[in-house]
């Protein structure tokens, strides 16, 4: 049984749409990027998955379960961690736990391992939230999302607002989560984040799904970056056949993004020019990502 089967997913905000037909399976035990531009639809996915919204049309299931009709049956299996976070004021970060732990409905053999590990101390749990800082926070929502060591884990742009360090942290909460076979599904816009992190993701773009690719495989599918270097201080000149792949001049030295089955092709006519030096590189999951945005993808005949 998948974790997340969502198929024809619709929600109409109205007359605006957030998810325009998607469909999309993410497996047991996987850590699954969900990566798009703002307004993509991200969230309101993560809001129908997690049964706080009301699809227009389409079939969600998550853990087998419909997230709207048997919410108290998924609550202690699911843990999510929601964009905007809102938190009461006046309660104290335990006091916020345990709350966020009724309605979860589960006990919490991982809250004080998680906020050992995440720098939440007694004083500072112990404290209304209200004086908390973006960061404290977000912790916090990461403790409530682990706390139950749930099934499966949705995180709505989880680095928001952690420093470096903490980052590392929850990158190796991630890790673990994963070790012990529960499924990760993450929502960012952070390229690199989702690289490091996850071994498929889904891009979406205005409410649609665009593709649906291993990380490595989105890569490996995705350009070359190719860069030379002319040391003679000329700067910009003709490139010839190469100016269809659209160089990046900087000085002396300019970048090509080209397909992979191009490149060799592409550097037999290059190296008859007075090339200082030549280098030729895997673009990062950004500049596929780029790509594909660029390209539209195979929604746009949809
Ligand atoms: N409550 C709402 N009422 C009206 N429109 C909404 C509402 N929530 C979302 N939308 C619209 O639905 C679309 C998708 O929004 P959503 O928040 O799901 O995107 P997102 O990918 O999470 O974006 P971001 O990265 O900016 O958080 C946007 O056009 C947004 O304006």
């Amino acid at each position: 049984m998948p974790a997340i089967e969502v198929t024809g997913l619709t929600k109409k905000y109205g007359d605006v749409t957030g998810v325009d037909r998607l469909s999309l399976t993410v497996r047991t035990g996987e850590v699954f990027g969900f990566l798009g531009p703002n307004g993509a639809g991200k969230t309101t996915t993560l809001r129908c998955l997690t049964g706080l919204l009301r699809p227009t049309a389409g079939r969600v299931r998550v853990l087998g379960l419909d997230p709207l009709g048997e919410r108290l049956r998924l609550a202690p299996r699911i843990g999510y961690l929601p964009g905007e976070l809102r938190l009461y004021p006046e309660l104290s970060g335990t006091e916020t736990l345990d709350l966020l732990s009724a309605l979860q409905g589960a006990p919490v053999p991982r809250r004080g391992e998680l906020c050992d590990r995440l720098g939440l101390t007694t004083p500072i749990l112990t404290r209304p939230v209200s004086g908390y800082s973006r960061g404290m926070k977000q912790k916090l929502g990461l403790v409530q999302a682990l706390q139950h060591d749930p099934l499966l884990v949705v995180l709505d742009e989880p680095t928001e607002g952690l420093d470096p360090l903490v980052q590392e942290t929850f990158f190796a909460l991630l890790q673990d989560a994963s070790a012990a076979g529960r499924t990760v599904l993450l929502s960012s816009h952070i390229l690199p984040e989702v690289q490091r992190t996850c071994g498929r993701v889904a891009i979406v773009r205005d409410g649609r799904l665009v593709t649906v690719e291993s990380v490595a495989g989105l890569r490996e599918a995705r350009a070359r970056r190719i860069r030379l270097t002319f040391d003679d201080g000329q700067g910009p000149r003709p490139l010839g056949a190469a100016e269809l792949w659209a160089p990046q001049w900087q000085g002396d030295r300019v970048d090509l993004l080209v397909p992979p089955s191009e490149v060799v092709g592409a550097l037999r006519g290059l190296l008859a020019l007075h090339v200082a030096d030549v280098t030729v590189e895997e673009a990062g999951l950004d500049e596929a990502f780029l790509d594909l945005y660029r390209d539209g993808g195979p929604e746009e005949e949809a």
